[in-house]
């Protein structure tokens, strides 16, 4: 999988080299590839923004330098198997089956926006060329798409065939399928008793029968407080 970041920030994607990604990058499953937007300006001061048509606060991106950037990085050819994200307040919410569903991409180039945001036509160009995506990560402010794309990327790599070391501890997980679409139950380990807090006496009992049904009762439990909206879902097993 090769990965590429456009953004006047690319700094931020030095972190890749370090994190669980770095390792992926080392073994070859994964390519990583920053790129810096004012690279495709030509202008002194290297402009990337100008201000809105229409009026309004703020800055947007000019579409000029993210189509030049798009004919070198990506290339003049449609090519449906490249998918472009474009992290976005107003995009479609992120979700563990979207991460898994480009876990298998080939090809993924995320866009980060800056100031207001970037000229629509360059959304609008992407989707006449390859799979666009516009995604949020939830309903708060940031101030770049930089940030969503890490999380972005970090959901979607670790699903990688190859990546993760156990990929059984991939089932448990929080929204995970094997995980019924519940929240993932408390997780304890030794020593049983810290602080005078104990170890649930169940899980040291030995009754695995027992202790999957707390599991799953814990699982039920959370996500009846802190996710109602889960719980009417097709894949969640509660309603
Ligand atoms: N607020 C933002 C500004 C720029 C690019 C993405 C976002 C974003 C993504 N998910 C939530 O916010």
């Amino acid at each position: 999988m090769r990965l590429d970041y456009l953004s006047i920030f690319p700094a931020y994607f030095d972190v890749l080299d370090i994190s669980l990604v770095g390792k992926a990058a080392i073994n070859g499953l994964v390519e990583i590839h920053a790129h810096d937007l004012r690279d495709w300006t030509h202008d002194r001061h290297r402009t990337v923004d100008d201000t809105p048509c229409g009026g309004g606060a703020g800055m947007v991106m000019k579409p000029d330098p993210w189509g030049e950037a798009f004919d070198e990085i990506i290339g003049t050819e449609s090519d449906p198997s490249v998918h472009v994200i474009f992290p976005a307040p107003s995009g479609t919410p992120f979700t563990q089956s979207a991460a898994a569903e480009l876990s298998s991409a080939q090809r993924i180039v995320f866009c980060c926006g800056r100031y207001e945001g970037i000229d629509h036509r360059v959304i609008d160009y992407a989707r006449s060329m390859w799979t666009v995506h516009e995604v949020s990560l939830g309903d708060y402010v940031l101030n770049g798409g930089e940030v969503a794309a890490l999380a972005i990327t970090e959901a979607v790599v670790r699903l990688v065939p190859g990546f993760m070391g156990n990929p059984e501890s991939l089932a448990e997980e929080s929204f995970s399928a094997g995980q019924d679409g519940l929240l993932e139950y408390p997780l304890f380990t030794r020593p049983v008793s810290w602080r005078g807090l104990d170890v649930p006496e169940v899980l040291m009992s030995g009754h695995h029968g027992r202790i999957a049904s707390w599991r799953r009762d814990e699982s039920v439990r959370l996500t009846r407080e802190r996710r109602p909206d889960l719980t009417d879902s097709d894949s969640s097993g509660i309603h």
